[in-house]
């Protein structure tokens, strides 16, 4: 989405008489460019708060903070599971120590930047002392061997990283021994696939939770032989899917003699695993399906199982697949040892004398439920009535087990594929690019969609892209629409419509509609304003007004309305047309007094006011960095108003950043209680800031010079913004202090200087607009229509200039 940071109407000076007589020759060091900044913004720049003392940073997830903000208008809060993002945590605190290998020691280095921590070579496990542990420690293979089995796990965490590109497996002990091990290649390296294991295995990322709030989730079964013959396609491929599943037993690892193993060998099966990994962001479901249930993996040796299971979790891989036959020994075991990753039980019965109405079926679920985080059970049946057994047993289930794990239950064969629509947890699906289906009546993520739409399940929907007129080019992001939902067989139109101030035009308008689907709002519009001149918004609810995510709540800025159905009842599913313009009141102009029943959306509608540029701003930031990187650091943040600042001072307060400078605009009052927020009011304040140490008195509390900085400004702003970057940019420019810097203005418009350059010469890792509006749109996709594009489909799908 393009954030096109707002007019200024205010006189006011950012600095008063006094100041400007006071840095009427500022510092030198800061350069005149600078100074005539300071000068020319004088017109147009709000006064900046004065400073208060600041209250000390609160957990994102402390529920006091979204009690204290004042709106405009009381709105119900929204209801549990429906954010979808999960906020990063602090994580294990232990020391990390990587093991490297030989000529590798630089790996070392990357894992600390990765982790915003500094590293140190030592030359033993005994050499690591209680001082070291925010230091990310190397210990190279040979000498990390002597010690490994003997250290300290309480305060140590191992990490075995091996360069498959040197041609040799990993030695078989280190891998035993080490808790996680890392898979790379040199050439090319993938930093965020480092970032992505890293922020897993340490807990400072996990999707599960997110997900499973989702309304559906879906897995793509690949049945490659070998995860090369994916990649070129995996875009493609894995929309629509919330996780890749890799099936190790249908993985062929060639032999000298031109054949292959029965058995991929466990450093085949890294490889195989690294290189998917490399390529999709999506999390990995590891599958060691058996003979007896549609698998190839051989079933004489349980331990088998144990030992790629459990180097899965060492891998880092998200859900691992343990079959329900497997000894309860070994069930316990991966479960007790499963770390961040989640254990997925799996049941299935291919006898076709499987009863969904029995005691067996249950016992097979409280047996499952003992040691999972999702309990799937997948039988054969023979009638179609079965299916409708099946949804009874996950209805009982669900009311006589409030507690238990999330069931993925789906039924086999042609028959069976009625239950895959119904199932919303997981379902397995192909596509029609794999070679093989993994199970009998398998069905695309399309194939489903389709299917529920015919069923009347999946109403078709207007979906919007409401721009102001000031936006570029609505049409590519029309094409880019239609090209998701035909990939996912979604019966929705979508248009982009522009959106005027008010009459037809206007915002509620386009909402107030039978088929209104949801729509994204570009550029976001304040809560305030929306629903202030608003009688449709407010009659929402009885009367209670839209429901606001708590985002949205927080940032005061509202990017996406989601269309909620209040009870069980189905919106009206009669096809609905597209219109050109909204449908008029009946006295044409005003639409005050409009209640929601007579006009448009149908009763039990709620509209969900969210926000998703702040998921956007998260995701690019802990594409590369993991969210320890920013726990606790400085961060500057330049807009011109506090609405275009507002969804990147969320996502700091996500990161839990531990201080925010600003510039140009006023401290938004819902954030000023829970971020430690400093208005730079002066040059000499920017050189404090510049200059502070973080080995200062002050460490902890944010302090130290700026890790990160954010800019909204537009691009008449350019080259004061890269002015400020060359500022804050590291001196050294060592690996160990890369910052990062995030340019929230489109700057594709303008030949203008482009601030990221600046940055990149200045030791920053940077990121654009372009970033942004990808991942913002994995967001906006999610929430609209439920389901997930990929990242990388949505810039492989939305050309280069995206949008
Ligand atoms: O467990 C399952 C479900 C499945 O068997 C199916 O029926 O779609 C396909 C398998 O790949 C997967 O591991």
């Amino acid at each position: 989405m393009h954030i096109t940071p707002h007019q200024h109407h205010s006189h006011h000076s950012w600095l008063g008489f006094e100041d400007r007589r006071r840095y009427k020759n500022p510092p030198r060091l800061l350069g005149d460019g600078l100074t005539r900044f300071m000068t020319a913004s004088m017109a147009t720049v709000q006064q900046l708060e004065p400073m208060r003392p600041p209250p000390r940073p609160q957990s994102i997830n402390d529920n006091v903070l979204v009690k204290d903000i004042d709106m405009a208008m009381t709105t119900p809060p929204l209801p549990h599971g429906t954010t979808l993002c999960s906020s990063p945590q602090r994580g294990d605190t232990r020391t990390v120590v990587i093991i490297y290998g030989c000529g590798q020691e630089k790996i070392v280095s990357v894992f600390a930047e990765v982790l915003g921590a500094p590293s140190h070579l030592k030359k033993s496990f005994e050499d690591i002392t209680p001082e070291d542990q925010d230091v990310v420690i190397g210990l190279s293979a040979e000498s990390a061997k002597l010690g490994i089995a003997a250290r300290d796990k309480r305060s140590i965490i191992a990490i075995n990283a091996h360069c498959t590109s040197l041609g040799m497996p990993p030695d078989v002990y280190l891998s035993a021994q080490c808790d996680y091990e890392f898979l790379y290649t040199e050439e090319p390296f993938f930093r965020r696939d480092l970032a992505r294991f890293v922020s897993h295995v340490l807990g400072q990322l996990s999707h599960h939770e997110a997900l499973m709030a989702k309304p559906r989730t879906y897995f793509i079964s690949t049945t490659f032989p070998d995860v090369h013959a994916a990649l070129p396609n995996i875009d493609i491929l894995t929309v629509g899917s919330d996780a890749v599943e890799i099936r190790v037993d249908l993985l062929q690892e060639p032999l000298p003699n031109g054949g292959h193993s029965t058995i991929p060998s466990l450093s085949y099966v890294g490889e195989q695993v690294m290189l998917l990994r490399q390529r999709t962001e999506l999390p990995i479901i590891f599958t060691t399906r058996c003979t007896k249930e549609n698998g190839r993996f051989p079933m004489e040796n349980p331990d088998l199982y144990y030992q790629y299971l459990y180097r899965a979790i060492q891998w880092g891989v998200e859900y691992i697949d343990v079959e329900l036959w497997l000894p309860e020994a070994i069930r316990r075991r991966l479960y007790e040892q499963r770390g961040n990753s989640r254990i997925m039980s799996a049941f299935h019965d291919f006898s076709g004398t499987f009863k969904w109405p029995s005691r067996r079926a249950e016992e097979v679920f409280l047996e499952s439920r003992r040691y999972a985080d999702i309990v799937k059970m997948i039988a054969i049946i023979n009638d179609h009535n079965e299916n409708f057994e099946l949804e009874y047993f996950r209805s009982k289930i669900k009311a006589e087990y409030p507690d238990a794990p999330p069931l993925s239950a789906v039924n086999m064969g042609e028959t069976g594929q009625f239950s895959r629509t119904l199932n919303k947890v997981f379902t397995p699906i192909t596509h029609p690019l794999l070679p093989i289906i993994a199970a009998p009546g398998q069905m695309s993520a399309a194939e489903i969609n389709q299917a529920l739409a015919s069923l009347g399940q999946l109403p078709k929907k207007n979906i919007y892209g409401i721009i102001s007129p000031s936006i570029r080019s609505a049409t590519p992001q029309a094409t880019f629409y239609e090209k998701c939902f035909n990939e996912l067989g979604l019966p929705h139109q979508f248009a982009v419509v522009e959106r005027q101030a008010k009459g037809p035009g206007c915002i509620e308008a386009w909402c107030n509609q039978k088929g209104f689907g949801g729509a994204y709002l570009n550029p976001a519009v304040s809560f305030t304003s929306l629903v202030a001149h608003s009688t449709f918004f407010a009659s929402l609810n009885n009367g209670t007004g839209p429901i606001l995510s708590e985002a949205a709540r927080l940032i005061g800025m509202v990017d996406t309305i989601v269309v909620r159905q209040n009870s069980t009842s189905h919106a009206a599913s009669g096809p609905a047309s597209m219109p050109s313009s909204p449908p008029r009141h009946q006295n044409g102009e005003s639409f005050s007094g409009f209640n929601s029943t007579q006009l448009g959306l149908p009763p039990n509608t709620s509209l969900v006011f969210d926000n998703a540029s702040w998921k956007g701003i998260l995701s690019t930031l802990t594409r590369d960095f993991a969210p320890s990187a920013y726990f606790g650091c400085a961060a500057v943040v330049l807009a011109s108003s506090a609405d275009d600042a507002a969804s990147a001072l969320f996502a700091l307060k996500a990161l839990r950043v531990g201080k925010v400078y600003t510039i140009g605009f006023k401290t938004p009052p819902a954030f000023g209680k829970d971020l430690l927020i400093e208005p730079f009011t002066s040059l000499e304040s920017i050189q404090k800031a510049r200059t502070v140490s973080s080995n200062g008195a002050d460490v902890g509390v944010g302090s130290g010079s700026p890790f990160l900085v954010v800019s909204a400004l537009g691009s008449e702003r350019s080259a004061l913004v890269a002015l400020l970057v060359r500022l804050f940019g590291s001196r050294g420019g060592t690996a160990n202090s890369r910052k990062v810097f995030l340019d929230l203005a489109d700057r594709s418009v303008t030949r203008k200087e482009d601030p990221r350059v600046a940055a990149e010469q200045s030791g920053f890792a940077a990121y654009g607009a372009a970033d942004i509006t990808a991942f913002t749109t994995v967001e906006t996709l999610r929430l609209l229509v439920g389901q997930n594009v990929p990242y990388s489909f949505v810039r492989l799908a939305s050309g280069r200039g995206l949008f």
